[in-house]
């Protein structure tokens, strides 16, 4: 068993009292699961949460550091692909957890990227009326955002996440070395989130991107290092100050309204939540400039740097109406309308109500 103390010590905390947790980054860390499960007082059965992909690679180091702190390990295998966040998958986590013979002194871990975690993290927050689940994130998209932050849930064919729950993990674990067998292009899509916190919160994280990109395209490990844990620590600032996305949070949604509509239009199956989100920051950066929000110059830098990131930036072919009827489900939408979020130029941001959500998507470039 490997106490890893140095990964104890170097933790960024989520502070939400009560359910408060850290976040360990390193490298070569994952054999550390098995000390912080005892050190958090988990019960003795676990279940790891994972797909055929990850769980080739990273099941056995997982259960073997459970196993050799004292655990009893099963595991749940799902299909890999946004496609099944869904219900049906859902109820198969269920099955398993019920077969296994989980119970209240149990706990979930979720080992995978933003799918796994999202829906691991939901059956955790509904089994029994929730168990205790921690985050093991395997994408580099999932290390920066999903796994931080309590948002659980699946989705419907009608719309994104439209079914969850606000569930803090015990606490989140991520190996930067995992990061190592993601193909190019789901590592790519991380940047995105990435991209998002320096668009509208942080413009020097904006800039560090900007001269950093050839080596975070080349994956330097102290680059990789920095931008996870600055992506971390502003994601926590935010979720720490409004958990359960009575306003603020909301930030964390800029590029999400258009990209859930391109993921939801596609039926989950052409983009990868990064690359919608890309596009749909495409889409918001020019929307904010239309609307007299953010300059020529800040958008051409957005548009830039997503380029250089190798970003999709172009919506995909669909009318304007089928737009809008997607963006009708969205969260974020009240009687009072739509909360759109606009960049300010780099590094700042406006939350607005949006009546007339058919305006918005006059600006953007859609075919019909
Ligand atoms: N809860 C939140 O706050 C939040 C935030 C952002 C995104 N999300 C959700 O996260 C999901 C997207 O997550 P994602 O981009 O990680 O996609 P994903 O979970 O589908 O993972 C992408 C692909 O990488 C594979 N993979 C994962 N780790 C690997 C590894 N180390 N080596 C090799 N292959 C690996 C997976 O099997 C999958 O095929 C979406 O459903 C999105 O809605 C949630
Ligand atoms: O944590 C948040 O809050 C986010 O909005 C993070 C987003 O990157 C993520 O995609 C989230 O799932 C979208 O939120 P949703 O409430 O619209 O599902
Ligand atoms: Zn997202």
């Amino acid at each position: 068993m490997n106490k890893n103390n140095s990964s104890v010590v170097d933790a960024i905390q989520v502070g939400l009292g009560d359910r408060s947790y850290p976040i360990h980054i390193s490298t070569h860390n994952l054999n550390s699961l098995g000390f912080l499960c005892l050190e958090h007082k988990l019960g003795r059965k676990a279940a790891i949460v994972t797909n055929p992909t990850i769980g080739a690679h990273y099941f056995q180091p997982a259960e073997a550091s459970l196993v050799s702190a004292g655990f009893s390990v099963c595991k749940i295998e799902i299909p890999d692909g946004e496609q099944y966040k869904n219900s049906e998958t859902l109820n198969l986590i269920y099955d398993k957890l019920i077969e296994n013979g989980l119970d209240r002194g149990s706990f979930i871990v979720a080992l995978g990227g933003g799918v796994i975690g999202d829906m691991a993290g939901y059956a955790a927050a509904t089994y029994l009326r929730g168990i205790p689940f921690v985050q093991v994130p395997t994408t580099l998209l999932a290390q920066v955002d999903s796994s931080v932050g309590g948002k659980t849930g699946i989705n419907h064919h009608k719309g994104k996440n439209l079914i969850g729950a606000f569930y803090q993990p015990k606490f989140v674990l991520m190996d930067l070395a995992v990061l190592d067998s993601l193909s190019d292009r789901e590592y790519i899509s991380g940047f995105a989130e990435m991209l998002k916190y320096g668009v509208v919160l942080d413009g020097k994280f904006f800039d560090f991107m900007h001269a950093n990109a050839e080596k975070l395209l080349h994956r330097d490990k102290d680059c990789l290092q920095f931008a996870v844990k600055t992506s971390c620590m502003l994601k926590a600032s935010i979720v720490e100050r409004d958990e359960r996305e009575g306003g603020l949070r909301a930030v964390l949604n800029y590029g999400h309204t258009i990209g859930h509509a391109v993921e939801t239009l596609t039926d989950y199956r052409q983009f990868l939540h990064g690359e919608a989100v890309s596009i749909g920051m495409a889409q918001a950066a020019r929307i904010s400039e239309a609307m007299g929000v953010s300059s020529t110059s800040s958008t051409h830098h957005i548009m830039s740097l997503l380029a250089k990131l190798h970003l999709p930036t172009g919506l995909p072919a669909f009318k304007t109406d089928d737009y809008l009827a997607a963006i009708l489900h969205d969260k974020k939408i009240k009687d009072d309308g739509l909360s759109f979020v606009f960049n300010k130029d780099i590094g700042n941001f406006i939350i607005d109500k949006v009546k007339d959500v058919g305006r918005l998507l006059k600006v953007c470039e859609i075919g019909d």
